[in-house]
């Protein structure tokens, strides 16, 4: 990308401006001032884009968000694009660690001009750490001060500097739980905490740098018990059997929290979390006459609590209540299988779904797949966990037990090709990735990534041709042809669906079917 001039740049900026400040005229909003001091009014705007934003509109917004960050990095020059991020942002988190470890946006009260001084958030933060080590401690004043007026370069706090206190800004605020303010019904609140407390956990960001060494220390990243994570964590276990152990319980459920912030999505402008998709696009695949349906089998591998096939079964009843489901088979480990059925046989779902799932024992990585006369195998959320090897022994353990006309959908994240997407967000995806690998030894995939896979696998099954048919946009493309050629495997025809390809869709659907049927 290049400009003449900063202001051809600025006016490209310019006229994405214009369009978001049009939708927010005509969303009639109570308060919509875009202010750093005003957490209600900001996040209003911000949720109103996302509930009722056209594609034009979140667009306009993802848009800007790269377009600010090019600017950005031209008036830092090229130098200054480098070392900016590796001089201030191992501070910025130093600094937003303190502020969330000793929870200080907490101390101050939030309201129209509600403040507290240096000395009394100081002496809040004595008694509170005094109370936390069950010990006396005194906090350092100067401290405080320094680490408040580092935050607040980045707007998080502000300091009226005569009377010498501290108040809110709207970013402060977000370290609350905050409701969403004005239009419901996205979720209950918002809050960062959890994100920050695992972000920022000293041991997850010494994963995050220590890809290189893991590099070294096993050769190559492909088990999940041989990555940054176990050399960070010092431990010899993979990241699910870490997080599962009794001991590990107040992390685990801090990753829950910060999983459900980030997939939300809507505070990142960058991805669209339909999580549901798939199982709204399973539902055209299964029959619609009673007597094929009823014995059609569907089996979710790594299918947790069953979820999917809840919203599949819920989403058949919501078209017609009286045709009957067909069979649900929710496989995974033990611990996740257990809670399901107690989930499933305790929840108000109706009889007839809650009939027509069953959970069973099955580890997809140890486990030969018994011949189950599958229709459907599901995978959702599951390969991007697994290197390429570890893909192939998945796949090894089922196709040669499946029937031939089965179908293998897998729904995970797809990193976009290069330049169908802004910068911003494949660096999002690109930061999943990274973490994937880091974490579990897991890899983000893009279409060509799942061709070279597929190729790879059928060459090492010399007597199975598994076709290969991808859609960027979790609905499946009918009109796409499996490709079976073995040198170049990609979907034959782009998508045909008006439009929804472009958009910043954060999932893709890989159908696999045996091909000679
Ligand atoms: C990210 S979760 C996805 C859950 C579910 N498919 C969904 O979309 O909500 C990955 C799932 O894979 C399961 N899993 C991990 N290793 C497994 C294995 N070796 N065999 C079977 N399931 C496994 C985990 O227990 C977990 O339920």
């Amino acid at each position: 990308m290049s400009w003449s001039t900063f202001e051809e740049l600025g006016n490209e900026i310019l006229a994405q401006c214009k369009i978001l400040d049009k939708f927010v005229k005509g969303q009639n909003l109570e308060k919509s001032e875009l202010s750093f001091s005003n957490y209600d009014s900001w996040q209003a705007v911000i949720d109103c884009l996302n509930v009722n934003g056209s594609e034009v509109e979140k667009n306009a917004r993802t848009d800007l968000l790269n377009k600010t960050a090019d600017l950005r990095d031209l008036v830092l020059g090229p130098a200054g694009t480098v070392v900016w991020p590796a001089l201030t942002y191992p501070y910025q988190l130093s600094t937003l660690k303190i502020l969330n470890d000793f929870s200080i946006p907490q101390i101050i009260p939030r309201g129209k001009g509600k403040s507290k001084t240096f000395s009394e958030i100081t002496k809040a933060l004595s008694e509170k750490i005094s109370k936390d080590l069950d010990r006396r401690f005194t906090m350092s004043e100067d401290f405080v001060t320094r680490v408040i007026r580092h935050a607040s370069t980045f707007h998080i706090l502000a300091i009226d500097e005569g009377a010498k206190t501290v108040s809110h800004t709207a970013p402060s605020q977000a370290f609350f739980k905050n409701p969403i303010p004005s239009i419901p019904p996205i979720g209950d609140a918002y809050s960062v905490q959890s994100t920050l407390t695992i972000c920022l956990d000293l041991r997850f960001l010494n994963t995050a740098f220590r890809i290189g060494d893991a590099l070294l220390r096993y050769g190559d990243i492909v088990e999940p018990y041989e990555t940054a994570f176990n050399l960070a964590f010092d431990t010899p276990y993979d990241y699910l059997r870490y997080m599962a152990d009794a001991d590990n319980l107040e992390l685990c459920e801090a990753m829950l929290d910060h999983l459900t912030f980030v997939m939300s999505s809507r505070n990142m402008a960058t991805r669209d979390h339909d999580q549901n998709t798939l199982a709204k696009n399973v539902t055209s695949k299964i029959p619609s006459q009673d007597s094929e349906r009823q014995n059609f089998k569907i089996v979710d591998m790594g299918g947790g609590w069953g979820d999917v096939c809840i919203s599949i079964a819920e989403a058949l009843q919501d078209t017609d209540k009286d045709k009957p489901l067909p069979k649900f088979v929710v496989k995974d480990l033990r611990r996740m299988i257990n809670n399901g059925q107690n989930q499933l046989n305790t929840s108000d779902l109706h009889e007839s779904i809650k009939s027509s799932i069953t959970f069973e024992q099955y580890d997809f990585i140890r486990d030969r797949n018994r011949e189950d006369n599958a229709d459907i195998y599901m995978f959702r959320f599951v390969m991007h966990d697994w290197s390429d090897s570890r893909v192939v022994t998945i796949l090894n353990n089922i196709v040669p037990y499946m029937k031939s006309t089965a179908h293998i959908l897998i729904m995970d994240y797809i990193i976009p090709k290069p330049d169908m997407f802004p910068l911003v967000v494949e660096r999002l995806k690109r930061t999943m990735d990274m973490a994937a690998m880091s974490i579990l030894a897991g890899k983000e995939r893009t279409e060509d990534d799942w061709g070279q896979l597929i190729i790879r696998f059928n060459k090492e099954n010399p007597n199975t041709k598994l076709g290969f048919r991808f859609c960027p946009n979790s609905e499946f493309c009918t009109d796409h042809e499996l490709c079976t050629n073995n040198e170049s495997c990609k979907a034959i025809k782009p998508c045909t669906h008006d439009g929804l390809c472009n958009r910043k869709r954060a999932f893709g659907v890989v159908e696999l079917k045996l091909a000679s049927s």
